[in-house]
């Protein structure tokens, strides 16, 4: 007698498909059921707009979680970093698994990194965290840069340099990574520099709270220090009331002293993008052990942050 298949929800796009894959088999190899892929395709891979007018926040996800509350598919996997902060009262994140890279990199032409590109070069990118903080450093170093609005798939992208168009583009390395193109990456672009978006390089495991049972077999996948990071990441981009399209950068890791890890530190930044102007700050606390304790880590920096001016530096936030 064979089991009947877990059906996996999944983007179609390349990076999509090569999570859902590597989620799949380690559910098939947890539960000893097959998981199939079922392709949805989300208003994020239609729409031609940029993704700072479609109001980014959601827009990869929605139809996912809809087939999922249609009982059209069991369970999906998101990038961290497109999910919003809101809870769903119906749905259940099952498992956080181990965080892969969380940096950006930058795709030059000619092999250059961000220092070595020449005054002037055009970036794509329409992320204005990126810009932000890209601009910033620019500026800081007595250089100018032009950010250039571009959107598609990992692919399109890279094709901007390899056909000429741009000096560079910027993308998350893990995206690259998992889908087995980091060989096109010319600089790692250091977390004091950029922070990456919440949650970058993270996914979300999510399936419906009334299957309780495969909520807990997936619960198997999670990694509670990304979870535990990840979860004040987000909680200080909702306590600062931006969506994933914001200004907002933050990134949390454990601080050790040889072996013993004794501190989570929470980094966040919020800027212009014209970057000429970040607040930039730091906190650290005990790890947290609980959903609660890492929310109280995320709304501490964001009230340092909102009393520093992050609030007015984010009007851009409602694209
Ligand atoms: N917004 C698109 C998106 N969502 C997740 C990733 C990369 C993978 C990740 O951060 O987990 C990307 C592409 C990019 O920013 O380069």
């Amino acid at each position: 007698m064979t089991e009947k298949a877990l059906r996996l929800g999944t983007r179609r796009s390349k990076l999509a498909m090569a999570q859902s894959g590597h989620v799949a088999d380690a559910v098939r190899q947890l539960t000893g059921r097959p998981v199939e892929l079922v392709e949805i395709t989300t208003y994020g891979d239609t729409s031609r707009e940029h993704l700072a007018q479609i109001g980014g926040t959601g827009v990869f996800v929605v139809a996912l979680r809809d087939a999922l509350l249609r009982g059209e598919v069991d369970f999906a996997v998101h990038s961290l970093k497109d999910l919003p902060t809101a809870e769903h009262p119906d749905l259940v994140l099952a498992a956080i698994p181990v965080r892969e890279d969380p940096r950006d990199v930058l795709v030059a032409r000619d092999g250059l990194t961000f220092d070595q590109l020449p005054d002037g070069a055009r970036i794509g990118t329409g992320s204005p965290r990126r810009m932000a903080q890209l601009n910033a450093y620019a500026r800081s170093h007595g250089r100018t840069i032009e950010c250039v609005p571009i959107r598609g798939n990992i692919d399109t992208r890279v094709g901007y340099v390899t056909k000429g168009e741009l000096d560079a583009v910027v993308l998350a390395a893990a995206g690259l990574n998992r889908i087995g193109r980091s060989d096109v990456v010319t600089d790692f672009l250091s977390v004091d520099t950029v922070l990456p978006a919440p949650g970058q390089g993270a996914l979300a495991i999510e399936c419906t709270a009334a299957d309780a049972g495969l909520a807990a077999a997936l619960a198997e996948l999670d990694d509670p220090f990304t979870r535990a990071a990840v979860t004040a990441e987000r909680s200080l981009l909702a306590a600062l009331e931006a969506g994933c399209s914001a200004p907002v950068g933050a990134l949390a890791d454990l601080l050790a002293d040889g072996q013993i890890v004794h501190e989570m530190r929470l980094r966040g930044v919020v800027g212009t993008t014209d970057g000429s102007s970040l607040v930039q700050l730091s906190t650290t606390g005990p790890v947290p052990t609980s959903h609660d304790e890492a929310m109280a880590l995320g709304r501490e920096l964001a009230d340092e942050m909102l009393a520093k001016g992050a609030a007015g530096l984010m009007g851009e936030r409602a694209l």
